[in-house]
């Protein structure tokens, strides 16, 4: 089916938007392409100390340029719940690869931070760069180039997104990436929710507490809300990069390790020296990047991609903007609820249904670019399945039902939760901003009510203690941006605010840093761009100042007299605590040399 009108204009507009970039990307991938078995071109001593340690069989077979050599990249670590299943996998792709008649090698590792752990933390200021920080990483272990395709094993927050800007600066290479999967379901995320706006009202203690966190993240596998380690999941699935079915088996099952072989068998059969050559800079183009955004609007996917996808987008030749996102959000419908947008989790999503129901619903009404190449091959409709295994433990993969398993969960078409996708733009003389709506109740979609002014989360946190904050009010978090401090999510902020709504004060947010893919539910203008840092109109805000946040018209605005505001004084910020400590002072150049928010807060683009 052709793609709907809207999708196909926005389409054809990022492709001549970025028609200059994306050409010269093309050239520089053909340029790799036509140097042929990339280790072919390397030097005999080269050459032997890329396969030192292979078996005499695997030498030979390297010395050679007709056997295909996979390069793993990998992010393991025990930090991250969702990374830790990585720790066995290396040895798995060696033997699929050595069954399918090639070679695999782990090409390098990269840094992973966990967000949870790092959460409300001074390590949380290291957490965006991270990202790039990754794609560098990745880049040092294939610039070995002794490699035919690689392998991603990544899950979380700026790991995928770090992972695939690698991927496609490497974009003569295939490239697949392989899940780990979630973890099983443990205490509801909405009951830990719950229990943390009781401590924070100081109705229970830390020990309560603790144990209602342990009981949520309780073991291996990806967190079961829909934050941003989820968005990503879905994002190389419906963006081709994935197997099909593969993104939400839980760890550690006969399936997991059978989606794990399949991809390596795969990874080797699409590069150069077969017949399926499928090189990572040519499978994504803009309509895959399409794709990857109606999928994070359908399923009310985090808000760090308006970041993420941007970065992406880019290392691809490809200029994506809050535009673009915006728009596709007034055509693409909410299918999914799942937390914080609903009560379910990701393994009920999968039981519903998940990633094959979702892409046949947004094909149907050619929401999806069907015409698109995969880590599969052609089309979008081959993901259209669920994966299991046959008798023999063999994948196999059938068609998606025409129904949900569960229609509170996951939606058809034709029954959407909400008209519009969860990710609206918003413009105003406070500059620019994302809200992500999916979360938040419709009459709390206009916020309008005083400013109170913080410079860090830590002070909210404190004043809602002191009793200070019951009332209606627009909480201003500024010098929380990329060149300030990083840009740290401000998830710590969620409690205090979720408990001042509950109360019944109409309460938001607005602020130049951002917020976790599991914050939800309180109204909140985030990345807001320019920052205070780069002299946004955002450091002119005092507190008491009218703000109105309409989520509706896409617009938020200070209510102050315009040639008044012009004129006041720019706030500053003493951000001296912020040079140094728990590694701060290694990432000073790129606080200075960082992007703005709507370029993909990155230091490669600007
Ligand atoms: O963007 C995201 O999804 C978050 O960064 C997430 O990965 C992070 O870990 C949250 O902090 C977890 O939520 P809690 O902090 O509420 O456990
Ligand atoms: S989802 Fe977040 S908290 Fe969970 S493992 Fe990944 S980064 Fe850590």
């Amino acid at each position: 089916m052709a793609a709907h009108s809207s999708i196909e204009a926005i389409t054809r507009r990022i492709v001549e938007r970025s028609r200059p970039h994306r050409e010269a990307y093309l050239d520089r991938v053909q340029s790799a392409i036509s140097r042929g078995v990339h280790r072919s071109t390397l030097s005999c001593g080269n050459l032997a100390h890329g396969f030192a340690v292979c078996s005499p069989s695997e030498k030979t077979a390297l010395a050679g340029d007709v056997v295909p050599n996979l390069g793993i990249i990998t992010a393991y670590n025990d930090m991250l719940s969702a990374h830790q299943p990585y720790e066995i996998f290396p040895p798995i792709i060696r033997e699929a690869a050595r069954d399918a008649g090639g070679v695999a090698q782990v090409a390098g590792a990269v840094p992973a931070m966990c967000d949870g752990v790092t959460q409300g933390q001074p390590g949380m200021e290291l957490s965006l760069f991270s990202r790039d920080a990754i794609a560098m990483a990745a880049g040092i272990g294939l610039s070995h180039n002794m490699f035919d395709a690689a392998v991603y094993l990544g899950i979380c927050d700026k790991i995928v997104p770090g992972l695939v800007i690698a991927a496609l600066t490497f974009g003569h290479l295939p490239a697949v990436f392989i899940p780990a999967g979630p973890m099983t379901s443990g205490l509801p995320n909405d009951e830990k929710s719950r229990i943390r706006q009781l401590y924070a009202e100081g109705k229970v203690g830390r020990a309560e507490l603790l144990e209602a966190e342990s009981k949520s993240y309780h073991g291996p596998g990806t967190c079961t809300f829909y934050g941003t380690a989820n968005s990503n999941q879905m994002l190389m699935e419906i963006m081709g990069f994935h197997m099909p079915g593969a993104s939400f088996v839980n760890p550690g099952t006969p399936l997991r390790e059978a989606l794990t072989r399949e991809a390596v068998k795969r990874a080797l059969s699409i590069t150069g020296l077969g017949n399926e050559f499928t090189p990572a800079g040519e499978m994504i183009d803009e309509r895959s990047i399409v794709n990857g955004v109606v999928g994070l609007h359908a399923t009310g996917g985090s808000t760090n991609h308006t970041m993420h996808l941007v970065a992406m987008a880019r290392a691809a030749g490809i200029v994506l903007t809050w535009q673009d996102i915006s728009e596709l959000s007034d055509t693409v419908p909410l299918l999914a609820r799942v937390y914080p947008n609903g009560l379910a989790d990701v393994n009920h999503f999968h039981a519903a249904g998940g990633m094959g129901f979702l892409i046949k619903q947004l094909l149907k009404t050619g929401l999806l670019h069907d015409d698109v190449r995969t880590v599969f091959g052609q089309g979008l409709e081959a993901y259209t399945v669920e994966a299991r295994l046959d008798e023999n433990g063999a994948v196999v993969r059938e068609q998606s039902p025409e129904e949900s398993g569960d229609a509170k969960v996951l939606t058809k078409i034709e029954t959407p939760f909400q008209p519009t996708g969860g990710l609206k733009m918003l413009t105003g003389n406070l500059g620019k901003g994302v809200i992500k709506i999916s979360a938040v109740k419709p009459e709390r979609h206009v916020i309008e009510a005083p400013a109170i002014v913080f410079h860090d989360q830590q002070e909210l946190q404190d004043a809602f203690k002191k009793g200070e904050l019951n009332k209606d009010f627009i909480a201003v978090v500024r010098f929380q941006g990329p060149k300030a401090n990083g840009m740290p999510e401000l998830h710590r902020l969620t409690p205090p605010l979720g408990v001042l709504q509950d109360r019944g004060f109409k309460v938001a947010l607005v602020t130049d840093g951002r917020m976790s893919g599991a914050s939800g539910k309180v109204p909140a203008a985030i990345h807001v761009t320019p920052e205070a840092s780069d002299g946004g109109p955002i450091a002119r805000i005092q507190t008491g100042d009218l703000i109105r946040l309409d989520a509706v018209n896409g617009t938020l605005e200070v209510l102050v007299d315009a040639a008044e505001f012009a004129t006041r004084a720019l706030a500053t910020a003493n951000l001296d605590d912020n040079e140094f400590g728990m590694g701060r002072e290694l990432f000073a150049p790129f606080r200075r040399h960082v992007g703005p928010a709507d370029q993909g807060a990155s230091v490669f683009f600007s």
